[in-house]
């Protein structure tokens, strides 16, 4: 099949070099020229397990094509995928102008029947929206042609984005045209082998479908790091509790991990956009705001934790920081809890030397030339002669370090830890005093 893919993000190149990968024929398209400069130079501009040699090998055998030109993306394919961002607007909202732009490109030029794919994250009625603005470019022009508008939300997370997407839990469609029910079907049938995967359903349940998903998961997590915080006042361990509640499978084990707050680019955006939503209906979402409370407060926690430690006034204190990205596996910096954190490090006096194995260029890219910020190569190189280590992502390198040498090259043994790697008897054993999130200290 013959397909556009309109932004070249996350979700777009992930979805293009997939749909590839299963024989199809992609353009994908992106207002952004660095961005396609690095595609076309056979370079991949973010990171993510596993992309790099499937853009590779789709592009040498011909299937996987980069373009900033939108007459020569709109003619190409039949599907056209609309992947762009929906970043939040001041009051919280989807910020639309994207999608409707690439809508509006796609029936400013269109000559042929279109499924138009909405796979951006939009709020209930963007499909109608989407329609209508084709709709319009078409009766500007004064065309009369066919086409469908279908919301395919995605649920891949970043870091195992590719795994994701090959192998999706479920499919949803949310569409009323049955022609582009069957494009969509023969699309997606060699990603369900299996079983049927494709839940089929109107464009209305389909979005909120996705914002409820991720809503639901970002509740879990919340809840999770409330209770945390109540665990550490009553001598409980929330590791523990985890493992006793998850055990039940109506609860599952699956995002119960207490930690330094959630970030990336989607829960808090889409959390608040959920709420907004609600709001412009009259209809509240209590529970929500809760999780987006807890969610700024627990970004806060380590920093708390700190000052109990070494006092409000951190002037000639550094602090080596392990972990930048917002989880493991990816060098998005979105919303990450780091960087409340270094913030908050930084208003005290305090300078930060932190590693990350593959966000310290983003983290430049944010943070510019800001001197109290250095980075390591590597983890132990990060701190020497820091008074303690604050650890924000767990990468899988930090979890077995040498305790021993940790110990020689802090100025004092401590290490606050936002994502409770270690088993708090072993690092007592090691003399390191421990302050993790939610458990019980030996
Ligand atoms: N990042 C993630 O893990 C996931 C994201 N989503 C949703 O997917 C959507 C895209 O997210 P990301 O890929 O992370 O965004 P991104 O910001 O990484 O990429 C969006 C791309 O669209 C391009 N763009 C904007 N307007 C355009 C236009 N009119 N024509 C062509 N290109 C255009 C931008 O230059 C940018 O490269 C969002 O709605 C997000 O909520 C959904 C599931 C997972
Ligand atoms: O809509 C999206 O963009 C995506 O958002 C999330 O994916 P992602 O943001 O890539 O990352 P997650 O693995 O969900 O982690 C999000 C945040 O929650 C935190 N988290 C996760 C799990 C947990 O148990 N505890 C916890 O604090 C992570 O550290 C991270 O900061 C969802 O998991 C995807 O299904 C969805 O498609």
């Amino acid at each position: 099949m013959k397909i556009t893919v309109i932004g070249t993000g996350y979700v777009g190149l992930v979805s293009g070099a997939c749909l590839a990968e299963m024989g199809n024929d992609v353009l994908c398209l992106d207002l952004d020229p660095a961005k396609i400069r690095i595609l076309q130079d056979g370079g991949i501009p973010i990171h993510e397990p596993g992309l790099g040699p499937m853009v590779e090998r789709n592009v040498a055998a011909g299937r996987l094509h980069f373009t900033t030109d939108i007459d020569e993306a709109v003619r190409f394919g039949t599907v056209q995928f609309i992947a762009v961002g929906t970043p939040p607007d001041e009051d919280g909202s989807a910020d639309l102008k994207y999608v409707l732009a690439a809508a509006r490109n796609i029936g400013s030029r269109m000559d042929e029947y279109k499924v138009v794919v909405d796979k951006s994250t939009v709020p209930v009625g963007t499909a109608d929206k989407v329609r209508a603005v084709i709709a319009e470019a078409l009766a500007t022009r004064g065309v009369t042609l066919p086409f469908a508008v279908v919301s395919n939300p995605e649920f891949l997370k970043e870091g195992a984005a590719i795994e994701d997407f090959m192998k999706p839990d479920r499919i949803v469609i949310g569409a009323d045209d049955e022609q582009a029910i069957s494009v969509m079907r023969a699309l997606y049938a060699p990603f369900q082998r299996n079983r049927d995967k494709l839940v089929v359903m109107d464009t209305r349940s389909a979005e909120l479908t996705k914002y409820a998903a991720n809503a639901m998961l970002a509740t879990r997590i919340s809840f999770m790091n409330e209770l945390a915080l109540l665990a550490e006042k009553l001598g409980a361990d929330i590791e523990l509790v985890r493992q006793g509640i998850g055990s039940d499978p109506r609860i599952g084990y699956h995002f119960l991990y207490a930690g330094c707050g959630y970030g990336g680019s989607c829960f808090p955006k889409d959390v608040k956009a959920l709420i907004h939503s609600g709001a412009e209906v009259g209809q509240g979402l209590g529970v929500l705001q809760a999780v987006e409370a807890a969610n700024e407060r627990q970004k806060r926690v380590l920093v708390d934790k700190i000052v109990q430690r070494f006092g409000e006034d951190l002037r000639n204190h550094r602090f080596a920081l392990w972990g930048l990205a917002f989880k493991p596996n990816t060098d998005d910096m979105r919303d990450a809890p780091s960087r409340v954190l270094i913030a908050e490090l930084f208003k005290r006096g305090a300078t930060v030397t932190a590693y990350d194995p593959v966000a310290a260029d983003e983290a430049r890219r944010l943070f510019g030339a800001d001197e109290r910020l250095a980075y390591a190569d590597s983890p132990m190189d990060a701190l020497a002669g820091a008074d303690a280590l604050v650890i924000a992502t767990e990468w899988k390198e930090f979890r077995s370090p040498d305790f021993g040498r940790i110990k020689t090259l802090l100025k004092h043994p401590v290490i606050f830890d936002g994502r409770n790697l270690y088993e708090p008897s072993l690092l007592k054993a090691a003399g390191i005093q421990y302050s993790p999130i939610g458990r019980v200290t030996p």
